[in-house]
């Protein structure tokens, strides 16, 4: 069980790009900044996270207050009171075991603990915990203060209260927590964002179409399409009254000759100049905070169609 929204007290360890979306997240729907601690190694921290929180809120709006916002100074401190700790420090073996080792002393005994990690499994992080089964890995989609998705992934020493109570957390929020069942490399949203752009890079690199031109056929397609509905979702309805069995019986020759003939460019091989001096000319600096209004525009819609909740628990009724 989670502690009453009112009593509820939480951690952050690290106040870079994703601690401090996720504190913006949070100080959102927490009852006030005084339930939310930051503890970050940089210097002047303090001076920092409150000069950068702002940022997270859409130009124009009210953010919440900050004034009680606890910044710790020692780990101890930042960890001893806090019902959910999570770590979102360098994407460092060795950080993140030191720093588990160390929270694990002086945390709370049911204190959630959670890892933001791109893609180092628990089951490595956890090595010089005493008791493995309390470390879940919370994979956040970059901006986790907009994007839904929290891919959940336990070590084989993950306890299932851990996860349980971790899962109600984040659909309480109306967030999309989805378990992953193994700890595969990149676990599964990074391993299919990659694996487009490593066809993405070879059609490119290959003179097929250009940078721009890829993401122009993504964003006015798939994009779309898979925003509404996933990949699978999309070829069963395709498939017609016999579903993805049907698409298959229809298309499966033309998907295995797309199989057969993609691109298999690895990191050094080469075609970085082209593929990196094209997205340069298209798009500069990036306006993240234009990006980021369209986001969450599209994700309310999203909401107000198919309701999160229904994404939040696949298994609900549809
Ligand atoms: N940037 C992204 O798009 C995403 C990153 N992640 C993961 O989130 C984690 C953080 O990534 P970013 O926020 O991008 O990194 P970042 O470099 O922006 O932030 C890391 C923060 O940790 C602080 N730090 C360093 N050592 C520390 C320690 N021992 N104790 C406390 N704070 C410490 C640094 O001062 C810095 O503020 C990584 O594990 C990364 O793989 C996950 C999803 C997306
Ligand atoms: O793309 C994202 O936001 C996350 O899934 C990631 O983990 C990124 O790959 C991140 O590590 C770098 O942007």
């Amino acid at each position: 069980m989670m502690e009453p929204e009112k009593e509820l007290r939480i951690t952050l360890i690290g106040a870079g790009t994703i601690g401090l979306s996720f504190a913006a997240f949070h100080l959102s729907h927490l009852p006030a900044s005084s339930h939310l601690t930051i503890y970050d190694t940089r210097p002047n921290a303090e001076q920092y996270i409150r000069d950068n929180l702002q940022n997270f809120y859409p130009k124009n709006s009210s953010p919440p207050s900050i004034t009680d916002l606890q910044i710790a100074t020692t780990l101890p401190d930042a960890v001893s009171n806090a019902h959910i700790i999570q770590e979102s420090g360098p994407e460092n073996l060795q950080i993140k075991q030191d720093l588990w080792a160390e929270v694990e002393k002086h945390a709370k005994k049911d204190a959630l603990l959670w890892s933001s990690t791109s893609g180092i499994p628990a089951s490595q992080q956890a090595q010089r915990m005493q008791n493995k089964t309390r470390l879940l890995v919370v994979h956040p989609y970059n901006p986790p203060h907009i994007m839904p998705l929290l891919e959940l992934v336990p070590s084989p020493s993950t306890s299932e209260e851990v996860i349980q109570r971790t899962q109600d957390f984040w659909r309480a929020r109306n967030r999309v927590p989805i378990h992953i069942h193994q700890e595969t490399t990149g676990f599964v949203a990074n391993r299919l964002a990659f694996a487009l752009l490593r066809e993405a890079i070879h059609l490119v690199d290959a003179g097929v179409v250009s940078v721009a031109e890829l993401d122009g056929i993504v964003e006015s397609s798939m994009g779309p399409r898979w925003a509404v509905a996933g990949p699978f979702k999309s070829y069963h309805a395709g498939g017609g009254p016999a579903g993805l069995e049907g698409f298959f019986k229809n298309i499966g020759e033309t998907v295995q000759g797309c199989w057969s003939d993609a691109g298999n460019v690895n990191v050094g091989d080469g075609w970085e100049g082209k593929v990196f001096r094209q997205a340069r000319e298209a798009y500069g600096t990036v306006d993240v905070a234009e990006r980021d209004r369209i986001t969450r525009r599209l994700l309310d819609v999203l909401e107000e169609e198919k309701g999160r909740k229904t994404l939040a628990n696949p298994s609900a009724s549809q």
